[in-house]
């Protein structure tokens, strides 16, 4: 055996080596079928089962999980002592890997190499092709999160994962997934070949962004292909293309995967050789806006696939639910050690009350700081919906502010674009709606704003994860108005202090007032009816219909409107919001 194999016995005891992992120092025995690492092994008297000499990076991460509390062996020792009959039938059996933050200064290019392992990917047996493109990707050490899940998956396991934003989860499920593929037997001339990979993602911007990470690691398996399957193009561009040339790996949104299998010939019968079922951002792919879609999806692939969920937030209703998707005997790999917080040290977190006729002034004032502040900002404001991104997109481009706006209204065309611009630039501020929350990768964002409440707690942390990238630095604002103050009990274990609302001298309210009056009224309009739906389906806020109204009225008026905008009558109906006092119909 090499120095530092993973060993693994199998329920018989006989012994065998993982495909995987030099390093990770887990030499796992069975105590029929507990686990115990060496430094558990150690600690609980059956050191000597194998003690891995290993090299210099293998010796550092063993002193480091011997210096500090390696939350790992704690997981090992406590499976260790459940009770062995009872321990097949455990759910969702935990690891909760100590991610110590060794800062190694600046050398990935953050300020902070923490979020990177000791593992070099030269160090795992992955295959030569994997192995150069991972090279060619500037990847050598594998991040704590590819650490954790590699092995296992490899083994077959399905596996629920949670990490940090930004710490590189898509080639945790990638690049094992590839590797799973590339050993399956390639039948050429098939009528319809088999999807092999299937990796579902909430938004468009995502999917793209997984593919081209896909195709990154393909780059020399030449038999394998990836192909995008998303809303807002051309469903029968997708069947021809699927058509002239099948791909194993597809990469798609819940609404259009579905609509393929309704609707495209055979490519049912190609999901049925779906191999590893992906969900990312599984815990909103989970939720009700999605979950009828998975469900049909997953009832489409077999049964004996394997699932990987990943996601930086995994609350508890998503891991009661995940046997909806995966085997009883999944791995819930956890990498945010016990106490930490999920969100990023490195990130300052503030949050301003202030009264919403306040908000644009204030933005302008926190916009224009930042931008003297750091030649090379690179901003994102997320809104509430997409009519009241567009609006605060209008007003912030009056006060000659460089804006981009991004929103589920714009074609997928304008979307791709703006992405696209924004990934590559400095000097930018991005207004979005939520389908810039969760998983686009821009490199470098300094500052995340969130304007208004954010949909839920995970909500308002994948917004905060688009800054703090890679270990990077970055700042968070969330602008409340004083009756939106509540939220801020549902993320009281975050490091979010509150921050000095600016003062602003008059010229620059006239200036902000002036921006917000050239707006034309149909955006205002078309804001004013968003931001009351919004509100109105949030539990908090929409129980109190007299007071919504009320609200809204604020809201209207932030917007220079003596008068709030009337509301066609069914919509107004379909709200529930009929003849509610202080709402106008139309
Ligand atoms: N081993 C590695 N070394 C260096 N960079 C890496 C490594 N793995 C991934 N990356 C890079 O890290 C960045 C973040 O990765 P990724 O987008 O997968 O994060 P994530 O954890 O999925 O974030 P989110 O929770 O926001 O979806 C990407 O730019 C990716 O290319």
């Amino acid at each position: 055996m090499a120095s530092g194999d993973l060993l693994l016995r199998t329920h018989a005891g006989a012994p065998v080596l993982t495909r995987a992992f030099p390093c990770r120092l887990l030499v796992l025995t069975r105590r029929r079928r507990g686990l115990v690492s060496p430094l558990a092994a150690a600690k609980v008297g059956v050191a000597g089962r194998a003690r891995p000499g290993g090299t210099a990076a293998v010796q550092k991460r063993r002193r480091r999980d011997a210096g500090e509390s390696l939350s790992l062996s704690r997981v090992v020792m406590r499976r260790d002592a459940v009770d062995e009959d009872e321990e097949e039938d455990v759910e969702g059996e935990a690891l909760q890997l100590g991610a110590g933050a060794v800062t190694r200064g600046d050398d990935e290019g953050g300020v902070d190499g923490s979020y990177l392992s000791d593992t070099r990917f030269d160090q795992c047996a992955i295959s030569s092709l994997s192995l150069k493109a991972v090279e060619d990707a500037g990847y050598e050490r594998m991040t704590e999160v590819q650490e954790a899940t590699l092995p296992i998956i490899l083994q077959g396991k399905d596996v629920l994962a949670k990490a940090k934003t930004g710490t590189g989860k898509t080639v945790a499920f990638l690049l094992p997934a590839i590797e799973v593929l590339s050993t399956l037997p390639h039948q050429r001339n098939q009528l319809r070949p088999p999807i092999n990979l299937l990796v579902m993602c909430p938004t468009r911007e995502l999917a793209n962004q997984v593919a081209v990470e896909a195709r990154k690691l393909l780059k020399y398996h030449r038999s394998l292909g990836v192909q995008v399957v998303i809303g807002g193009t051309r469903v029968t561009q997708e069947q021809r293309s699927m058509q002239a040339n099948p791909c194993q790996i597809l990469v798609a949104t819940p609404g259009r995967l579905k609509d393929h299998l309704e609707n495209t010939p055979g490519f049912s019968t190609r999901l049925k050789g779906v191999k590893v079922l992906v969900l990312d951002e599984a815990d909103r792919l989970l939720d009700m806006g999605f979950r009828r879609d998975i469900e049909k999806i997953i009832a489409s692939t077999p049964r004996e696939r394997q699932t990987l969920l990943f996601s930086a937030t995994v609350p508890e209703e998503v891991r009661q639910i995940s046997h909806v998707a995966m085997k009883k005997d999944y791995r819930f790999i956890n990498t945010v050690k016990e106490g930490d917080e999920e969100t990023h040290s490195q990130v300052s977190q503030t949050y301003m009350v202030a009264p919403l006729d306040l908000h644009f002034s204030i933005l302008y004032d926190v916009l224009k700081k930042h931008v003297a502040e750091d030649a090379d900002y690179k901003v994102i404001i997320f809104c509430t919906t997409a009519m009241v991104t567009k609006l605060v997109a209008e007003v912030l481009s009056q006060l000659k502010l460089n804006i981009r706006e991004i929103h589920s209204r714009k074609s997928q065309s304008a979307r791709t674009k703006v992405s696209d611009e924004f990934r590559k630039s400095k000097g930018l501020i991005l207004v979005s709606s939520d389908v810039s929350a969760r998983g686009v990768d821009y490199p470098d964002v300094t500052l995340v704003i969130q304007v208004g409440i954010p949909a839920d707690r995970e909500q308002y942390i994948h917004r905060l994860g688009r800054t703090g990238r890679k270990g990077k630095e970055g700042q968070g604002l969330l602008l409340l108005a004083p009756w939106e103050k509540y939220f801020l009990g549902t993320v009281k274990d975050l490091s979010i202090s509150e921050a000095a609302v600016p003062s602003t001298d008059s010229s620059v309210e006239t200036e902000v007032k002036n921006a917000v009056r050239k707006v034309e009224m149909k955006s205002k309009e078309c804001a004013y009816q968003a931001w009351l739906g919004y509100y109105n389906s949030n539990k908090t806020i929409g129980r109190d219909k007299s007071r919504l109204a009320h609200l809204a009225e604020e809201f209207s008026q932030s917007m220079g409107l003596a008068v709030p905008p009337a509301i066609p009558r069914n919509i107004l109906r379909k709200m529930g919001l009929n003849n509610v006092p202080g709402l106008r119909s139309s």
